[in-house]
């Protein structure tokens, strides 16, 4: 029977431990694989506290998807946006919308480490007029070649990058941010998981 490796829990840990809860995702209608797995990644990466999303049709973020990384996100699918935003608004985060428009700052001058969300928006539409109403920041990468906008994933991954930077300057992934009971509590799940995939793998292995 496999048992989770002293160096892999001490991984989870290390996670948990600096994980951003204050920083937050929202994908408004991406619907690209390619891109949904992107964005993953880059959110496991700068350790984001959530990912929340939505989609043309209800999708469940799978291994398909996203090769695995969405496991360790704390992640959740959006039905009435409305009430989302006026949940996330009533929190106390800010929500910055990234947007290719005249009525925009530079993403530079956005302060990350107040409780933030980051809106991306849809591949062809771009973010939809509801994350608009509720947007306290709008905010543009600057382009000056001939493209009119970055792929999302990669507007994702700039923005992220800044806010992780200024978060760290300010010893943010020094100190957690999740309760520890929620560190215990997501420690035991992810461990269980573990055992289980193995396990699985493991038993198909034999069979074949
Ligand atoms: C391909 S763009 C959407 C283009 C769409 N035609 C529009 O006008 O919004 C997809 C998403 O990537 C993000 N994005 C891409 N380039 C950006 C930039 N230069 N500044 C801010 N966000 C950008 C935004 O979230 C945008 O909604």
């Amino acid at each position: 029977m496999y048992l989770v490796n002293e160096e892999r829990l001490e991984k989870m840990k290390k996670i948990l431990y600096t994980r951003q809860d204050t920083l937050r995702v929202f994908m408004d209608y991406v619907y690209s694989p390619h891109n949904l797995a992107a964005i993953v990644r880059t959110c496991d990466a700068v350790n984001v506290g959530k990912l929340y999303y939505r989609h043309q049709k209800k999708v469940k973020l799978n291994n398909e998807i996203t090769m695995g990384a969405h496991k360790w996100i704390f992640h959740e699918y959006i039905d009435d946006i409305e009430k989302f935003y006026q949940d996330i608004k009533k929190e106390g985060y800010q929500v910055v919308v990234t947007l290719l428009d005249e009525d925009t700052v530079d993403f530079r001058e956005v302060d990350y480490t107040k409780p933030t969300l980051i809106v991306l928006g849809n591949e062809v539409d771009g973010a939809s007029e509801t994350s608009i109403k509720y947007a306290d920041k709008k905010v543009i990468i600057p382009m000056y070649g001939m493209s009119q906008s970055l792929n999302v994933s990669v507007a994702n991954a700039v923005i992220l990058y800044e806010a992780q930077r200024q978060r760290s300057l300010k010893g943010m992934y020094d100190k957690p941010q999740l309760t520890e009971e929620i560190i215990q509590k997501t420690l035991k799940k992810w461990a269980y998981k573990d055992i289980i995939e193995k396990e699985l793998r493991r038993v198909r292995h034999k069979k074949n």
